[in-house]
């Protein structure tokens, strides 16, 4: 069974169509790149799939179930969209503690994650004093304070620096060999391209979903010319 299943999965705002019948699956254990331009309907897709708005039109479903249908999502699906912000007031470590409570796991597991992520010397920080970076990691663990099977993250790299883009190279890719599955966003080619296994290019519709194997002809061509080489033919 796929862990991420789009079937038809349409959204309009009015008169524009951001999200045109989209079908595409995740399977587990994979680790999968949604891409496309700005305004393509990455984190409309996203959203739709964690619940935070309805499709106009087809579904999104994670264990095939919708994301409001699932047992203690907080527990199977680890969730980091671009911009949902932080109460800049808190600390992390208060921040996770919320996290912690909102997906049933004891506090304990908060120090584990600020460790993982890096934060544990400014868990007593305010939020709203942290870096770029330290709040997309922040933003990181918030998504794996539950300790998931499935991590949605949105633009996850944004704002990290070269050793922070790194060490989340190695964990998503240690994640998806422990069995876990990684569907993120990205803007960032030649990060992607060393990061994922396969790709979904979307521009409002679907342009390719398969292997990245298959969309670079087993790494003999770029994927910034093959994503240029989709886009532009759809524009
Ligand atoms: N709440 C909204 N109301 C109206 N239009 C919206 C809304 N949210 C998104 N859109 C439009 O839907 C389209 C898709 O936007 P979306 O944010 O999903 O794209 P994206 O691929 O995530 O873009 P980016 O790479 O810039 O983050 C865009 O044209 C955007 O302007």
């Amino acid at each position: 069974m796929s862990v991420v299943a789009f079937e038809g999965f349409t959204k309009r705002y009015g008169e524009q169509v951001a999200v045109d019948d989209l079908t595409f699956q995740v399977s587990p254990g994979r680790i999968v790149g949604l891409l496309g331009p700005n305004g393509a309907g990455k984190s409309t897709a996203l959203k739709g799939l964690v619940g935070l708005l309805h499709p106009t039109r087809g579904e999104a479903r994670v264990f095939g179930a919708r994301y409001a249908d699932i047992t203690s999502p907080g527990r199977r699906v680890g969730v980091h969209l671009d911009g949902l912000g932080f109460e800049t007031a808190l600390t992390p470590r208060h921040h996770l503690r919320i996290c912690a409570a909102a997906a049933g796991q004891a506090r304990s597991r908060v120090d584990a994650v600020l460790e993982e992520v890096g934060l544990a010397s400014v868990a007593s920080r305010a939020i709203g004093r942290l870096s770029t970076g330290m709040r997309q990691r922040l933003g990181l663990a918030g998504a794996l304070v539950g300790d998931p099977e499935l991590l949605i993250l949105d633009e996850p790299a944004n704002g990290l620096d070269p050793e922070g883009i790194r060490w989340l190279r190695g964990y998503l890719r240690s994640f998806a060999d422990r069995g876990g599955t990684v569907l993120l966003s990205s803007h960032q080619l030649a990060e992607t391209a060393q990061t994922v296994d396969e790709v979904v290019v979307i521009r409002r519709r679907l342009l390719f979903a398969g292997t990245l194997g298959e969309l670079t002809d087993g790494g003999k061509r770029r994927l910034e010319d093959r994503f240029f080489e989709l886009v532009d033919n759809h524009a």
